[in-house]
């Protein structure tokens, strides 16, 4: 029997030549990955520099721009760093007097922060606004002749959302703001029912973004003085509100928002040591107010001739308001932001060095007035009878009527409301003939445009 082949040396060659095939596959596979990665490299790179060239930095800032809006369903872009204007950043906010408030305002084409950023500058704070410029409740128009007036006062508006954390986490890094002056929301009682999700992305996400940003971002991290609403009273019967009422029966999603806004800003106190004041304000109004709002669209309608509804509530009774003039919540907001304390986060959101402020006040004029009763002195004022068309209040949101106790905040910061709804209405009618171009024949006469 011949022995059996020798089948060591022939193994030990396919052992090595299948280490040869497995290392060309590796190397193989090494060079397409290489290849594959520098690609990707390159496409990443083509694409900025597209998306770059295709979307441009949408920032406006003291000029004035005809007619742009943006909605929550299109949010706005957000500033890129490089394209931030630093340095016009830093020359709005930066206070003229020693000690002065360096406040961010959101909100500052609106009708209360074009009044507060007004109020600021003339003594001596640094202000910088932000303001996203919708279109939602009036032509925003009015938002823009508000940016230019702030900007011939040297205050500096950017184009910008709330909802925008990359922006608001820059602007917090790059700039020590000692204040957030946060008027920025989706206002409207009534407007709520059609456009529900904009309340939702102003008054709730937006509001968590920035207090996100002011607790994370900022070092040191700013005081905070928010807006909520009368509205968070809703069905409440006692009278007058008091903030110690009970504000569980919010009667419209506007509402209801603003009262989530409260309960979250405890949150951020709680956690963060975020030092916040929320100011429940009560039906402002004025010159350069919201045109949606009763007492502007009334003027309107009477103005033109044309029929005005006026609500009374279920039960028969006039639905009343306690109309706060303009002047009286700016000196409320600014008075709030006076007796702030610090916040007491650390950078980064760190744990909070010991409890910080948390406060909320009723900012009214004590003095509620039956809606059929403004109507009557915008006649008087306008020299033309209104064509009323009195009905049952829808069930609309609305509330049948509200009234402020504002004694907290007369003992924390001398709050006193000082204008009757006659004169502060005086003081609208002179603006919007005005702005509109409107002449009153006469004190009593009929009227014309100019
Ligand atoms: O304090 C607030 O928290 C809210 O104030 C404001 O809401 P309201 O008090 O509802 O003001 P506004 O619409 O001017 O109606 C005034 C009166 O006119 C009555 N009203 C209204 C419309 C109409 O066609 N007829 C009518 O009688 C109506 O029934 C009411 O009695 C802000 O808009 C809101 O953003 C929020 O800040």
């Amino acid at each position: 029997m011949g022995s059996p082949p020798d089948t060591s040396k022939t193994s030990k060659l396919e052992r090595y030549n299948s280490y040869l095939r497995r290392l060309n596959s590796a190397k193989l596979i090494s060079a397409s990955s290489k290849l594959l990665f520098r690609f990707t490299l390159l496409a990443t790179i083509l694409l900025i520099v597209l998306l770059t060239l295709h979307y441009p930095v949408p920032f406006l800032s003291h000029s004035s721009h005809p007619s742009s809006s943006s909605s929550f369903t299109s949010p706005h872009r957000s500033l890129l760093s490089s394209s931030l204007p630093l340095e016009s950043i830093r020359r709005s906010a930066t206070p003229s007097r020693s000690n002065g408030l360096s406040v961010l305002v959101t909100g500052a084409a609106g009708f209360v922060g074009t009044h507060c950023s007004l109020a600021l500058n003339k003594r001596g704070d640094g202000v910088l606004g932000l303001d996203n410029f919708n279109s939602h409740l009036y032509d925003p128009s009015l938002k823009r002749h508000r940016q230019s007036l702030l900007a011939s006062h040297s205050i500096l508006v950017l184009d910008a959302d709330i909802n925008d954390s990359r922006l608001l986490s820059l602007l917090f890094a790059s700039f020590p703001f000692s204040h957030v002056l946060h008027l920025a929301a989706q206002a409207g009682v009534r407007y709520a029912a059609k456009n529900p999700h904009s309340y939702i992305h102003s008054n709730v996400a937006g509001l968590v973004t920035l207090f996100e940003s002011a607790a994370k971002a900022a070092d040191p991290q700013p005081a905070i003085v928010w807006a909520s609403s009368s509205s968070v009273y809703g069905l409440n019967k006692n009278s007058p509100f008091s903030e110690s009422h009970t504000t569980d029966r919010p009667a419209s999603l506007y509402a209801a928002t603003k009262k989530a806004g409260e309960a979250i800003a405890h949150t951020y106190n709680h956690i963060y040591g975020l030092s916040i004041t929320g100011l429940r304000f009560f039906t402002v109004y004025g010159p350069m107010g919201r045109p949606d709002m009763a007492y502007f669209f009334f003027t309107k309608a009477i103005l033109a001739g044309k029929p005005i509804t006026i609500f009374r509530s279920p039960d028969g009774k006039d639905v009343a308001r306690d109309f706060t003039y303009i002047d009286d919540v700016v000196k409320g907001c600014l008075g709030a932001l006076d007796t702030a304390k610090p916040s007491t986060g650390r950078p980064g959101g760190g744990p909070k060095t010991g409890p910080a402020q948390l406060r909320i006040y009723n900012l009214g004029n004590t003095s509620p007035v039956p809606v059929a009763k403004l109507v009557s002195i915008l006649e008087k004022l306008l020299g033309t009878k209104a064509k009323k068309n009195i009905i049952t209040m829808p069930s609309n949101g609305d509330v049948p009527f509200t009234h402020a106790n504002v004694s907290l905040a007369a003992k924390d910061f001398g709050y006193r409301p000082t204008t009757n709804l006659s004169s502060g209405l005086s003081k609208f009618v002179n603006w919007y003939v005005n702005y509109y171009g409107i002449k009153l024949k006469t004190s009593t006469g009929a009227t014309e445009a100019a």
